[in-house]
């Protein structure tokens, strides 16, 4: 869903930001422009995600919440969408290309700020989130947080706080999973089509609130991802943590529906292509559609708020 890239050359960044946390302070240094910076919320370890101040409400820290970034990012081409097959909940890998998507698509957000990632519980989204990473200018390492058992959180615990601040925490949730489309998983779309006729598929896979045979609707599918959003990654978005999605076109879609506030009939049109990655701005509670961040080769800079323009500075400098 690529639309046109909001430009905004570097130079233009005023000197003076008022930045809500002092994230910004710890991970550059003091920053060579003039700054302001408030007290921010407290640093937790990077392997617990932000827990969300109890003595706030919802509403408080949404008017006092600073602006964060929140990626969103199809997975790469998988082995089934190579083969035509209907997917869904079935945990298929990349394809060479759906590789070569993820490492691209990582090349243009190596300059935006990743403090979390979540996943889906498949390996195509967990593959594409990785590999996209790799191709971040920070060079935080992304590591996926175990805790599906007492003995798994314990055995991957990390001991050096320098190593957790160089990290990035990466959250598996099954709830952003592909939907999941029931009789029609393994089937190849076309033969289906042929099967039960192309107005049939077309229905099961693009109306809103008509499942597959034995399977999830969008609708269906959107109760969990988006509930999902709402309790576990708007809060953490809400305490100024930059985040990146990467999950399936049906839950994105879901998840789409609500940070553009579709209706059950727009989101029947919204395709989304693999391995694209579309960036909003979290700003006052508010989710602003920023679209695709253009290529790595672009010539110039790009900036979507003058805070990522003062992050990308920033990089520039530490890396030269
Ligand atoms: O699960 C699948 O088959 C694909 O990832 C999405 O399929 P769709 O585009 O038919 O919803």
């Amino acid at each position: 869903m690529a639309t046109s890239v909001f430009h905004q050359p570097i130079g233009t960044a005023q000197s003076h930001q008022h930045l809500q946390n002092s994230d910004f302070r710890h991970e550059f240094g003091h920053a060579s422009v003039k700054l302001t910076f408030k007290a921010s919320a407290s640093h937790t370890s990077v392997v617990q995600p932000v827990s969300y101040p109890p003595n706030n409400s919802t509403d408080e820290l949404r008017k006092k919440s600073s602006e964060a970034a929140l990626i969103l990012i199809r997975h790469g081409e998988s082995l089934w969408n190579e083969k035509n097959l209907f997917t869904g909940c079935v945990d298929v890998p990349l394809t060479k290309k759906g590789v070569e998507e993820a490492i691209e698509a990582g090349k243009r957000i190596s300059n935006i700020p990743v403090d979390m990632i979540y996943t889906s519980a498949l390996i195509r989204a967990q593959m594409t989130a990785m590999l996209a990473m790799t191709q971040h200018r920070r060079k935080k390492v992304p590591i996926i947080l175990h805790s599906e058992s007492e003995q798994a959180r314990e055995w991957s615990q990390i001991f050096s706080e320098d190593t957790k601040k160089q990290s990035i925490p990466v959250v598996t949730a099954w709830q952003l999973n592909e939907r999941m489309y029931g009789e029609l998983q393994g089937l190849n779309k076309q033969e289906t089509a042929d099967r039960f006729g192309k107005e049939k598929v077309h229905e099961w896979r693009r109306s809103y609130d008509i499942p597959p045979p034995n399977g999830e609707s969008l609708e269906m599918c959107a109760e969990r991802a988006v509930a999902y959003f709402k309790d576990h990654i708007e809060p953490q978005l809400l305490s100024g943590k930059n985040v990146m999605i990467a999950a399936h076109g049906n839950s994105l879609r879901s998840i789409i529906m609500y940070l553009d506030k579709l209706t059950s009939q727009e989101v029947i049109n919204l395709e989304l292509s693999t391995g694209i990655p579309m960036l909003y701005i979290f700003k006052g509670g508010k989710f602003i559609r920023r679209g695709s961040p253009a290529g790595p080769t672009e010539a110039g800079v790009y900036a979507y708020t003058r805070r990522l323009a003062l992050y990308r500075q920033k990089l520039d400098e530490m890396l030269h």
